[in-house]
């Protein structure tokens, strides 16, 4: 379970987070979503110990991520921007990953098989596509089949079939018992992946409920979405 309680996280005198709290069960999806800037890029890093919280917690499992004893089995993380060493083909790359946490090989190959990649697996991960790039990323985040699983805009990159994946995956992880938390901007693709909406603005919550109780009243996810989130948008372009 991931908890996060009166997180706040200022940059100067902006405060990007804002008393932020929420709970992230485990056995079902729950979506992150918000206009740009609203904060949860921020607040996921926060929750990987890869920024530090101005005040406030966030915890997995009860812990911070720094003191989590197995990380990689523990928790399965998927950045906007996860580097992959340049030069390392998408084999070595998974392999240096799996073998500095005892993970073995085999493991390594059913995770490339399992996002697709195995025919490929022998070339530099720096010739890969974005999408290619963004697979390895979700293989590295399954390596070591952790309980918690924190990804952020998953989808960018993947063709239509690779979403359908992706979605198929995460629901399957989560129907395993699993925590996901996913970030993302595609309002109907999140309307079919998740169960639970987190939705934030300005770095302040603005829903926290399940999908059936955010949509009711309104024709669609997008709908709802908009109008919660209409006076917490910083980034809109307007009619030409
Ligand atoms: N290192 C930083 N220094 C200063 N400001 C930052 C830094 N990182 C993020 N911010 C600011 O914090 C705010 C929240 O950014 P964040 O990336 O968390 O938003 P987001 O909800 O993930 O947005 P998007 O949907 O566009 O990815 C933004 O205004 C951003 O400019």
């Amino acid at each position: 379970m991931i908890e996060i309680e009166e997180l706040t996280k200022k940059y100067g005198s902006a405060v990007v987070v804002d008393r932020l709290t929420f709970s992230v069960r485990p056995g079902r999806v729950t979506g992150f979503l918000g206009p740009n800037g609203a904060g949860k890029s921020t607040t996921m890093r926060i929750l990987l110990g890869l920024a530090k919280a101005s005040s406030g917690t966030a915890t997995i499992d009860g812990q911070p991520y720094c003191e989590l004893r197995d990380p990689l089995r523990q928790v399965g993380a998927l950045l906007e921007a996860t580097p992959v060493q340049r030069g390392r083909t998408a084999y070595r790359f998974l392999l240096a990953l799996a073998q500095t946490h005892g993970i073995t090989l085999s493991r390594v190959e059913e995770v490339l098989d399992a996002v697709g990649l195995s025919s490929v697996a022998g070339r530099p991960a720096a010739e890969f596509s974005l999408g290619m790039r963004q697979r390895l990323g979700i293989a590295a985040v399954l390596l070591g089949e952790p309980s918690t699983l924190i990804l952020d805009e998953p989808t960018n990159g993947l063709d239509p079939a690779g979403v359908h994946w992706l979605r198929n995956l995460l629901r399957a992880q989560a129907a395993e018992g699993r925590t996901v938390l996913v970030s993302s901007h595609l309002i109907s693709e999140m309307a079919l992946t998740a169960d639970q909406l987190v939705v934030v603005g300005r770095g302040r919550l603005l829903a926290d409920l399940p999908m059936a109780e955010l949509t009711s009243g309104h024709a669609s996810l997008e709908e709802a979405y908009l109008q919660l989130t209409g006076d917490a948008v910083e980034f809109s372009g307007g009619p030409r």
